[in-house]
């Protein structure tokens, strides 16, 4: 027997919640393959209220980590927390090489409670090199703005034009994550695949366990493609996936609250609303 095999560029969240962690247990969830190739290392000062530390690896120890990952023949890739144009232009090689259109862009540029971009001259990076490789790009509506210009994001409207315009920029399509953010009774995404708008609704959590949400939606929509859904399928199941850990999201610390990336199969199935728009 073999299994699908999953690529992860992203960071090290070593808290557990989010980054490459995030990603691998959601792997696992779906049964594929993960690997991994880490661009950076995050970790949480427990004597200084849980602040995050940056330790970014060397590229060429990224470069490494990629060759390794390609010469196995991955069936799809996802990207996470980059931090640097060098970073962005490394992945974009590296999806380049890789012998799938299945590519996945989680545009990281802030964590949850910070609204500052972590470094500004990646989001013109992004543009450039990541958007015009992507099968779809997963922004919250922070990102979203930053991308597109469109902003700032309050409605489905706004949400609507935001997406075509990183469609327009070359993402073949996107989900544009309206999330707690948006303000609505819902949880709210808007999937444009450069034909048609379609509403993705689900219950919202009235919790602030959401820590992981962004990265584990995008492995969901990476190992659904890898197991060969289409990608409005694979959307909508990663939604339903991230819908149901954010509702079973837990208290790690005082600081901190995780989604549980195993709800899914632990719980039970949720499931959500799928609404087509008018163009
Ligand atoms: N409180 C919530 N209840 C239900 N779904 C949520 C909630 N917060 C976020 N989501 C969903 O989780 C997914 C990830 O979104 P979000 O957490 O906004 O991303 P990011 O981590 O990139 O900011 C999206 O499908 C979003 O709609
Ligand atoms: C390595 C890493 N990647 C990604 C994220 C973004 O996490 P989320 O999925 O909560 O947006 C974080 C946030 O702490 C992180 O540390």
């Amino acid at each position: 027997m073999s299994l699908n095999k999953t690529l992860t560029i992203a960071g090290s969240d070593t808290s557990g919640g989010a980054g490459i962690q995030a990603d691998l247990k959601t792997f696992q969830e779906h049964g594929t393959y993960g690997m991994t190739a880490l661009t950076t290392v995050v970790t949480m000062d427990p004597a200084n209220h849980w602040a995050h530390n940056v330790h970014p690896l060397a590229i060429d120890t990224l470069k490494a980590q990629i060759d390794t990952a390609l010469s196995t023949g991955i069936s799809a890739l996802k990207t996470g927390m980059l931090g640097s144009v060098e970073i962005i232009e490394t992945a974009a090689q590296a999806i380049d090489r890789a012998e799938t259109d299945k590519v996945v862009i989680d545009p990281v540029m802030v964590c949850k409670g910070e609204d500052e971009v972590l470094h500004p001259e990646t989001v013109g990076a992004m543009q450039e090199h990541l958007l015009p490789r992507a099968m779809v790009v997963t922004p919250n509506l922070f990102e979203a703005w930053q991308l597109s210009g469109v902003g700032p994001i309050r409605t489905i409207d706004d949400m609507k034009a935001a997406a075509a315009k990183i469609v327009e920029m070359g993402a073949k399509s996107v989900v544009v994550k309206g999330g707690k953010q948006l303000d609505h009774d819902k949880a709210v995404d808007l999937f444009y695949d450069g034909d048609t708008f379609t509403l993705l609704e689900a219950e919202k959590a009235d919790t602030s366990y959401n820590h992981g949400a962004g990265c584990t939606f995008a492995a969901a929509i990476t190992a659904n493609l890898a197991n060969g859904l289409e990608l409005n399928e694979a959307v909508s199941n990663a939604k339903e996936f991230v819908t149901s850990a954010i509702h079973h999201g837990w208290r790690l610390n005082e600081y901190v609250g995780p989604v549980m990336h195993g709800a899914h199969s632990r719980f039970g199935k949720v499931t959500i609303n799928k609404e087509t728009l008018n163009a």
